[in-house]
């Protein structure tokens, strides 16, 4: 009866799932897209690589650009070590407001914080709003043209530091040709392909890590 996917897909967790089980809420969640209605959230293959990248790199600061109804948010937030904090940007406030309750659900509000806006608005005030100098790790999984300029618009506000790590979601379907181009061909970066495929279906995707070396 949700009149938007989000919502029927917040319905089903708290219909289906355990509050403050956050590795409950990955799974009832996958489940509700695997089964009743297919939803872009990274999913479960994608996002087993995603959870190896981000024990691995253990950040203490996360950027999540593109909310959506808050699963990677949920998938990377739980995670983290104490203390840390993870900041994800939606610019749909009705999306944000479904991904807040998800995260609230999972019992992850303290380390995880949703801002609604653009990125363009949003991105050069992180500093002053958060009190963050720099971020450890970033995940792109929001309009897939705007990965490549948002990268620069990270660089330019100094929000990069040497080895800050950028995950990024679909560069092979939908793909974000000019996002890889630049992080392949950049002295600025090293990059790595992890193939996958897209969640909840068996056709090809992957994801791109790239380290920025400053
Ligand atoms: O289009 C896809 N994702 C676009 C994702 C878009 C999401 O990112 C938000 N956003 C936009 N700007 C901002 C910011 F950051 F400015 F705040 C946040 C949008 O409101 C939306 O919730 C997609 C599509 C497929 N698919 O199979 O078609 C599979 C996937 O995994 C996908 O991620
Ligand atoms: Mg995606």
């Amino acid at each position: 009866t949700g009149r938007t996917r989000p919502e029927r897909l917040l319905q089903y967790l708290q219909k289906n799932g355990t509050r403050g089980d956050a590795n409950n809420v990955v799974d009832t969640i996958d489940r509700f897209c695997g089964t009743v209605e297919w939803a872009m959230n990274v999913g479960g293959e994608k996002g087993k690589i995603v959870d190896k990248v981000v024990l691995e790199t253990n950040p203490g600061t996360v950027l999540e650009l593109g909310t959506y109804c808050g699963y990677s948010a949920v998938r990377m937030g739980r995670l983290l070590a104490p203390g840390s904090r993870l900041i994800t940007l939606e610019m749909n406030p009705a999306y944000a407001k479904v991904a807040k309750e998800v995260i609230a659900f999972a019992g992850l509000d303290k380390q995880v914080e949703v801002l609604v806006g653009s990125t363009t608005e949003l991105i050069p005030q992180l500093k002053k709003k958060l009190d963050i100098d720099t971020f450890d790790m970033i995940f792109l999984d929001h309009w897939k043209q705007s990965y490549l300029p948002d990268t620069k618009l990270l660089e330019e506000c100094g929000l990069l530091r040497k080895g800050t790590v950028l995950l990024a979601d679909n560069v092979i379907c939908p793909g974000t040709p000019d996002y890889l181009q630049y992080v392949r061909s950049s002295p600025k970066y090293l990059s790595q392909h992890f193939p996958s495929v897209l969640e909840y279906t068996n056709a090809p995707d992957g994801l791109e890590k790239s380290v920025y070396l400053g």
